[in-house]
């Protein structure tokens, strides 16, 4: 049980994880708690009720179909009419209140929210794509959190929620069990999973990559063999851990774009034991085997793939994660930062810490860039002067760690986004420095 303990207390506690990416976990809370040998006997062990989630239609080809049984206290269909609750800031793809725009955007890191907010309050909205309706796309949002959340849950039904973590350490408490994830490290929470969100610090600030199409996989390894990027075995999920809270609370559900509460009069953390696939996970980005050139040229970025969720083209990735962690450049003749380029492809990119190889200024920990379809960037001017002069010696690149979102959509801007004060207006100045150097 965990409904009991204070943040402080959970702050110090080494939490217990079962590993492995996509496996068979499972696990009992209290001994005994789960059926052996089916999943829906006449009678659950303990008296518990048993409910299957499937995050895959039941029909879906096995390497890809995600299901979990639970073993609760009470069913989760024993809750009261959810009614429509107002968000300020957070929306959802198809935008009403956006637009498509050529140019390249940057922010810098959202300011605190100007009132108390948990987890799901303080969320804003940069950019989206697909429809939730259709089970398509992302959206790009910052959380900022300056509480925790006590009396209230979320769960969301668009998407599976893959949390960045930039400042301030979260324990995430899930029907499923618990996980502490903090700055350097992922979680990402299947599509409707209840949760609350618990500050084991002053505040929290990161991003959140909304997931609406098909959850995130490990990507495939091709010529590069049964090894690298991210070990399967490095995912942890959570172990089973329950709340027996009989206390008015709200639990919050995201759905077809909109946010609804309904208050339970228990909380619906309640599962005893759980066995499946279908969890949410976390991910220490240090983990990451990082692959890159031991000749020349800078590699395309998909080396650097963490987690896809695929299209149903193959190839065109609903949204790739991708990370740009501490890693050593040698490089010989060749232009080590990312090139110049234009991409059908949208990207979203955000920072965790130290400084991005490709933008000596400007891109800040808790900012966001947005390089949609097509539009031209790569390396700032200072960046572009200083990779082409320097001396090609081996070179590791520390204390920095980048991510970016990468979707076959075209992303549209949130108005709030595009008129947000911490947006730099300037940015476009970052190229303007770029003289002409031709000789012929
Ligand atoms: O635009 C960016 O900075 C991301 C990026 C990095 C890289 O190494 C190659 C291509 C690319 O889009
Ligand atoms: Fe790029």
């Amino acid at each position: 049980m965990t409904g009991t303990m204070r943040p402080e207390a959970l702050a110090g506690t080494v939490l217990d994880y079962s590993a492995g990416f996509g496996n068979e976990h499972h696990s009992e809370a209290v001994p005994g708690a789960l059926p052996v040998g089916r999943n829906s006997p006449q009678r659950a062990p303990l008296g518990l009720y048993a409910e299957q989630h499937s995050a895959t239609a039941f029909t879906e080809p096995r390497a890809g179909n995600r299901r979990s049984w639970v073993y609760r206290i009470r069913p989760s269909a024993a809750h009261p009419p959810f009614r429509p609750l107002s968000h300020e800031f957070l929306h959802s793809a198809p935008l009403t209140a956006g637009a498509a725009d050529p140019n390249r955007l940057r922010w810098d890191a959202p300011p605190r929210p100007e009132h108390p907010a948990d987890f799901v309050d303080g969320l804003f909205t940069v950019c989206a794509n697909g429809n939730v309706l259709h089970r398509t796309g992302v959206a790009l949002h910052w959380y900022r959190a300056t509480r925790s959340m006590e009396d209230r849950y979320f769960t969301d039904a668009d998407g599976e929620l893959l949390l960045v973590p930039e400042l301030g350490r979260l324990l995430l408490q899930t029907e499923y069990g618990r996980l502490q994830v903090g700055p350097g490290e992922i979680a990402v929470i299947g599509r409707g999973i209840r949760f609350r969100v618990t500050l084991l610090d002053d505040a929290a600030r990161g991003y959140v990559c909304e997931n609406y199409g098909q959850p995130f996989t490990l990507p495939e390894l091709g010529p590069i063999g049964a090894n690298g990027l991210a070990g399967p075995r490095d995912f942890l999920y959570p172990v089973a851990a329950f709340e027996d809270r009989e206390e008015t609370v709200q639990v919050v559900q995201k759905y077809g774009g909109g946010l609804w509460a309904a208050d339970y009069d228990h909380s619906p953390l309640d599962v005893v034991a759980w066995h499946g696939n279908h969890a949410p996970y976390k991910y220490d980005l240090a983990r990451f085997t990082v692959l890159g050139t031991v000749s020349f040229d800078h590699p395309d970025p998909s080396i650097y793939t963490v987690l896809t969720s695929p299209s149903d083209t193959p190839g065109q990735a609903n949204a790739d994660f991708v990370v740009f962690p501490p890693r050593w450049l040698v490089g010989e003749d060749t232009f080590r930062p990312p090139w110049y380029h234009r991409n059908v492809m949208s990207e979203f990119m955000g920072l965790v810490k130290g400084v991005y190889d490709a933008k000596a200024e400007g891109f800040v920990p808790g900012g966001a860039s947005l390089h949609g379809m097509w539009s031209a960037h790569g390396p700032d001017a200072e960046t572009f002067e200083r990779a082409s002069s320097q001396e090609l010696v081996p070179q590791k690149i520390e204390d920095t760690l980048a991510f970016m979102v990468e979707t076959r959509w075209p992303l549209l801007v949130t108005d709030q986004a595009h008129a947000a004060p911490h947006r730099q207006p300037g940015y476009d100045t970052v190229w303007s420095g770029l003289h002409r150097h031709f000789t012929g």
